[in-house]
């Protein structure tokens, strides 16, 4: 199976634990948009009611155009469960997420969100986090100086750039990521980057999600971390 496959697997086997009347978090990336693929389809065929809580405007553009209603995150008063794709994931299930530069929204959805659930190809599960370069999302006034501390600090700092340009968020911030190859205490660098002024949030994702759902050859792998 390609990696598109299993993504494709996954985001198929998450609309299942979707029911009717729940408020749900959408999650944003490649393997989010077969889900909610997925969830228009069972809307459809269904005709259950979903209320839709995005984590980016793409993913409401998706959603909206499949007929899944789509509220603003303040204008609920709960959601019960959110799905996202992550990039990495460790084996005490903490995460580094935002290779898509929505790690700001989705970390906003997903600490108000009873239930999280990740879905994965199996190249997402490692050891240790790190290889993948951990994103950060700044406020531009300031960034070259932050920058700058960062580098002193050894955390590897590259602006995120395209044609040239800043990447911008849906937030209209940068995004610099830290290619620091191994966290071996991300509960410390957490710490340390939330002390940081001007950055606005980090893409590591500690003790947050609930159930993982893994890409395999052999099918899809249901996972609990807590
Ligand atoms: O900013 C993007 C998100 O954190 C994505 O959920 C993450 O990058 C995984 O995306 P994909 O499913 O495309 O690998």
């Amino acid at each position: 199976m390609t990696q598109d496959e299993l993504k494709q697997l996954v985001g198929k086997a998450a609309v299942d634990f979707i029911e009717d009347g729940m408020t749900v978090g959408l999650g944003t990336g490649s393997t989010v948009k077969y889900m909610v693929d997925a969830l228009g389809e069972k809307v459809k065929k269904q005709g259950i009611n979903i209320v839709g809580v995005s984590t980016s405007k793409r993913t409401a553009e998706q959603a909206t155009a499949l007929g899944i209603e789509i509220k603003d995150v303040d204008e609920v008063d709960h959601i019960d469960l959110t799905i996202d794709g992550a990039d990495q994931i460790d084996k005490n299930f903490q995460g580094i997420k935002g290779g898509g530069a929505a790690h700001l929204w989705e970390k906003i959805v997903a600490i108000n969100s009873n239930k999280n659930m990740w879905i994965v190809d199996e190249s997402k599960m490692a050891d240790e986090l790190g290889s993948f370069p951990l994103p950060l999302e700044v406020i531009p006034y300031g960034s070259k100086q932050l920058f700058k501390r960062l580098e002193a600090k050894g955390y590897h700092p590259e602006f995120r750039m395209a044609n040239g340009k800043h990447v911008l968020t849906d937030s209209d911030n940068f995004v610099i990521d830290l290619h620091m190859g191994h966290i071996s205490e991300p509960q410390e660098l957490a710490k340390d980057l939330d002390s940081m002024t001007g950055i606005v949030e980090h893409g590591l994702f500690l003790d947050l999600v609930n159930t993982v759902i893994v890409g395999r050859e052999g099918g899809p792998q249901i996972l609990k971390a807590r």
